[in-house]
């Protein structure tokens, strides 16, 4: 992947060091990054350069895909990504509408599924995007979005990449997905896969052809204790042909999704991979 490593390489070559109160800690940063996977041509942006856990990445957005909000759901799942986030962060324990253990409150699909109208009930701003999408509309604003500041407060994390902007040319989806805040280490490897698989599952969901997905990110960072690993072991290798990207093709609609998928019925073939590297991670 290449754009990848050129973008590890910027932060090194170009980064300022930016102190971040949340987590006590400086990261590196470049402000503005576009990245591209071309769906079509089956080009699966998946890291080469050490080993990628890629079904944690499939878990975390199908449980984006489903409205969850409990770090058990998606650790169910088989991901443990939330686990930190709704136990071990202080302030979010300290958070009145935390709902106990594993809680991880008003976040990602929680809110796509439920965004709430100032005049009372909520919006599934993902039912809406299918059913249109698979009667061929695109009303310019099919947009799955998680960012609602208004429930910042009752939620363990803002979201990170928090828009996914859905157009159709004719029979061909295409998507773009917007990111404010990147780890580009350990984030970035997993938030690479999953615009490529939302894209390439809602595009067979609509029965429509997927085309490209375009990736902005805004702030693009690395944390002072991942900066060794990454330019010194990780920027030192030489990245490996990409592996490809099955889906089951039983897979046919959002209920579909939202019932009996699992990441089983995602694999990927022939990828080759460097050793892991174990980067830290910053709550
Ligand atoms: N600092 C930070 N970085 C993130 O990337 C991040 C957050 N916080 N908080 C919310 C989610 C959780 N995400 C995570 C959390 C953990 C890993 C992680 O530890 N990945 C390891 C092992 C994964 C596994 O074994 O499944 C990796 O090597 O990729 C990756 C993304 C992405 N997000
Ligand atoms: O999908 C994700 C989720 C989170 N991140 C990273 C980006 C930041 O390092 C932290 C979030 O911290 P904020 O202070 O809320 O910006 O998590 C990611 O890269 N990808």
């Amino acid at each position: 992947m290449r754009q990848y490593l050129d973008l590890c390489q910027r932060l090194i070559n170009e980064g300022i060091w930016v102190e971040n109160e949340r987590t006590g800690k400086r990261c590196l940063t470049v402000i503005n990054a576009d990245l591209t996977y071309d769906v079509a041509a089956g080009e699966f942006p998946l890291v080469t350069t050490r080993k990628s856990f890629y079904k944690s990445a499939i878990a975390e957005m199908l449980g984006y895909l489903r409205g969850y909000d409990n770090a058990a759901q998606f650790r169910q799942l088989g991901t443990k990504t939330w686990d930190a986030n709704a136990n071990d962060n202080a302030s979010w324990l300290a958070n009145p509408y935390r709902k106990g253990t594993d809680d991880c409150g008003f976040i990602y699909g929680k809110v796509g599924r439920n965004f709430p109208k100032p005049d009372g009930g909520s919006i599934d701003l993902l039912r809406k995007i299918v059913d249109d999408l698979t009667q061929g509309i695109d009303d310019r604003g099919e947009i799955y979005t998680f960012y609602h500041p208004g429930a910042f407060h009752m939620g363990c994390l803002r979201p990170c990449m928090y828009s996914h902007h859905f157009s159709l040319l004719g029979d061909t989806l295409y998507l773009n997905s917007t990111q404010r805040s990147c780890d580009v280490p350990l984030g970035l490897t997993f938030n690479m896969v999953q615009v490529y698989f939302l894209l390439a599952i809602i595009a067979q969901i609509t029965g429509k052809k997927p085309g490209k997905a375009y990736h902005k990110i805004v702030n693009a960072h690395i944390y002072e204790d991942q900066l060794e690993l990454m330019r010194d072991v990780q920027l030192t290798r030489e990245p490996l042909p990409l592996p490809t990207f099955k889906v089951n093709p039983d897979i046919k609609t959002l209920e579909d999704l939202e019932t009996w998928v699992t990441t089983d019925d995602f694999e990927i073939e022939g990828y080759q991979y460097h050793d892991p590297i174990q980067y830290p991670f910053s709550v």
